[in-house]
């Protein structure tokens, strides 16, 4: 275990000492790394990677990924910057040959308190054992809607919702509990799904959660009005399973939590358009090829990757590099979207490539 991050008010600075982890220029710490092994996927979920923008599998190039060796000494320069959590994600990151083997080099670097996957589940019923066997301790499993067609209409056509509540079984076969189960909900398209995915889930020690569609990336045709903002949709489920709020877990937690009044358990909302977080965030993302990203909805990453592959970068230099970059982060698109789009700056990193 590590000591905790002195927490400061005001950013650091260029001066600041080496050993004090820095802060952006809004005063917030860096410590939950959301990193993409890989940028493909075996779906194509409308809100993220279309299919008619996206009709070919191969549209990966293995060379460009981080290896495992890349990876891990990317990871351990981030600790002494702050980082705790680790989520990894993709793409479809169990399409990433050997992931077990990398999970177990993460989870035994010190400073890594928190190590988690998010998964479409489609391939979790072969993958999971070893996943936990490798030092996996949390997972996310996305989950839109338990019917088979509009599953399957949900994957771009592609997923099959019995292997992934297959997965799940697995999953818990293996030892993970408390499985978060991510569904994205959109207005006319998936709102009726939202009472039997928590009937089916009520009970069971699993937390759904409900994300509000978002405008990533630049081609799923984002409109406003397929938002259904969480207060809407938690009045919707109160009125059926009586809900109470809990406090977060911690500082920054993306979803507000709840729970059922009759004790059947958790269930929570990621309102990131009509409530959105930034103050408080203290997420990088890194993309499969090495680029550090300092927002969801960043137009352009930073390349970490040359200085990966440059013999002569070592790990100071690279450790240099992210805080430099870190210090100089001033993002909060949530908090500023509409203006944001009435400017017409829509660019940003498609969200199959840093993974949510
Ligand atoms: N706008 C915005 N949305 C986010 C951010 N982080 C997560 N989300 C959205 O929230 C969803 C859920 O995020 P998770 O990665 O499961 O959340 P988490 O806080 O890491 O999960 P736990 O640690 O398990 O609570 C993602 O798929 C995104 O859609 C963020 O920094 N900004
Ligand atoms: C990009 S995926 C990557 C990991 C994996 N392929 C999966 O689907 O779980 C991570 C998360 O982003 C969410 N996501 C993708 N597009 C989104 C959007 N437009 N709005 C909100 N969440 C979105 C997905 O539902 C998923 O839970
Ligand atoms: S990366 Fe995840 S959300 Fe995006 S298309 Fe693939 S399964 Fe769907
Ligand atoms: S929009 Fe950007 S700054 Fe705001 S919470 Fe999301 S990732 Fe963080």
């Amino acid at each position: 275990m590590t000591t905790a991050i002195p927490l400061r008010l005001l950013h650091p600075g260029p001066s600041a000492p080496a050993d004090v982890p820095p802060l952006d220029r809004l005063g917030r710490p860096l410590r939950d790394l959301r990193l993409s092994v890989i940028e493909t996927c075996n779906f194509r979920c409308p809100y993220c990677m279309p299919e008619d923008e996206y009709p070919r599998d191969d549209i990966g190039d293995s060379a460009s990924r981080l290896s495992f060796d890349e990876i891990e000494r990317l990871v351990r320069a981030f600790v002494p910057l702050g980082l705790r959590k680790l989520r990894l994600t993709g793409g479809e990151p169990l399409l990433r040959k050997r992931l077990p083997q990398l999970v177990e080099r993460l989870a035994r670097i010190d400073g890594i308190d928190d190590l988690a996957l998010t998964t479409n589940g489609s391939l979790l019923a072969r993958h999971a054992r070893a996943l936990r066997d490798a030092g996996l301790r949390r997972l996310t499993v996305s989950l839109d809607t338990l019917d088979p067609a509009r599953f399957a209409q949900l994957s771009g056509g592609r997923g099959d919702i019995g292997a992934v509540l297959d997965g799940i079984e697995a999953a818990q076969a293996a030892g993970f509990a408390a499985i978060k189960l991510n569904c994205v909900v959109q207005r006319g398209v998936n709102e009726d799904d939202v009472l039997p995915l928590l009937e089916r889930f009520r009970g069971s020690g699993h937390i759904v959660r409900f994300i509000e569609y978002m405008d990533v990336g630049t081609c799923n045709g984002w409109r406003a009005e397929r938002v259904l903002p969480s207060r809407e949709l938690h009045a919707r489920i109160h009125a059926r399973w009586p809900l109470e709020a809990l406090q977060p877990g911690y500082r920054g937690e993306v979803a507000e939590r709840y729970r059922y009044a009759d004790g059947a358990g958790e269930l929570g909302f990621v309102s990131s358009v009509s409530a959105p977080f930034c103050g408080d965030c203290h997420r990088a993302r890194v993309s499969a090829d090495g680029k550090l990203f300092t927002c969801l909805f960043a137009g352009d990453g930073h390349d970490l990757r040359t200085l990966l592959r440059t013999p002569a970068g070592d790990d100071a230099a690279l450790g240099e590099r992210i805080a430099g970059l870190w210090t100089q982060r001033t993002d909060r698109y949530s908090e500023v979207r509409q203006a944001q789009r009435d400017a017409g700056i829509t660019r940003h990193v498609e969200m199959y490539a840093i993974g949510g």
